[in-house]
């Protein structure tokens, strides 16, 4: 993407991103409000950006004929979905299926190879709204990846899934990024220190950090000694954001405690 700039009213909640991602696994970190929804709809095709020229999957995504065949080739968890109350697992993936134009031959094995991915085979005729939080998340998991899309956008995936289940997405991220461009947003480090290749740091609309996860540790353990790998990726979060944070204030001619 070149020069991507979202607005919502007077809020820039993108401010000019220049960003090129190739396969492998991709964290989008960020705190709140810093732009991470944004960036991932606007990849999704479900937002068309203010300014800037997006390019998926070698196409335009600004223009409509090609997003339709960009369409067909994603997959997309957003933070919330939707689905019709009285569908199964079964039937909401294969209704996905069918959005994405599968061949209906294929879509039935599909959607179990999909569903059992995600480890609700158990679970796959029984009632959407049947299922925990956390199970409606891997069923959202599932649609995403119905398709064997070669670009997945993930918001906040881990959201509501307990660690054990934490554990077994992070080996299906790294599991599907061998192939296809996976970009995951989410709050939490581990996520990224287990799952990804690289790491874009957003604030405020802009990338304060891009990376290896090795890299963002190393800027951490410039301050703090290594205890873990979490830990050290966490300080590498907080030193790049507070690095970002005085090179604004620096440009502006303001203090950075002036900054939230
Ligand atoms: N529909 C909207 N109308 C007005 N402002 C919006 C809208 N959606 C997002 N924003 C603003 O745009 C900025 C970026 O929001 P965005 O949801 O992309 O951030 P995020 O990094 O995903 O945050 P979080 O981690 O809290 O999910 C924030 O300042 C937010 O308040």
């Amino acid at each position: 993407m070149t020069g991507l700039t979202v607005r919502h009213r007077r809020t820039v909640a993108l401010d000019a991103l220049d960003l090129t991602l190739g396969p492998g696994v991709h964290g989008l970190l960020g705190p709140n409000g810093a732009g991470k929804t944004s960036l991932i709809r606007v990849l999704a095709t479900v937002a068309a950006p203010s300014r800037g020229r997006v390019e998926l999957l070698g196409r335009d995504a600004g223009a409509h004929r090609e997003r339709s065949e960009i369409r067909r080739r994603l997959g997309y968890l957003p933070q919330a979905f939707g689905y019709y109350p009285g569908f199964t697992v079964r039937e909401f993936v294969a209704y996905v299926a069918w959005l994405k134009e599968m061949p209906a031959e294929l879509a039935p094995a599909a959607v179990e190879r999909a569903v059992e991915r995600v480890g609700l085979a158990d679970r796959i005729d029984a009632g959407m709204k049947t299922l925990s939080g956390g199970m409606v998340r891997r069923a959202g998991i599932a649609q995403a990846i119905v398709n064997e899309p070669e670009l997945i956008l993930l918001d906040e995936p881990t959201a509501g899934l307990d660690p054990e289940q934490r554990v077994e997405f992070r080996a299906l991220l790294r599991e599907v990024g061998a192939t296809a461009t996976v970009v995951v947003s989410t709050h939490l480090v581990e996520d990224v220190a287990a799952a990804c290749s690289e790491v874009t740091l957003i604030e405020s609309g802009r990338v304060a950090f891009r990376g290896t996860t090795g890299e963002l540790t190393a800027l951490g353990e410039v301050s703090h000694a290594a205890d873990g790998s979490a830990n050290a990726i966490e300080h590498g979060y907080t030193a790049a954001l507070r690095g970002h944070r005085a090179a604004a204030s620096a440009a502006t001619g303001s203090s950075p405690e002036d900054t939230p």
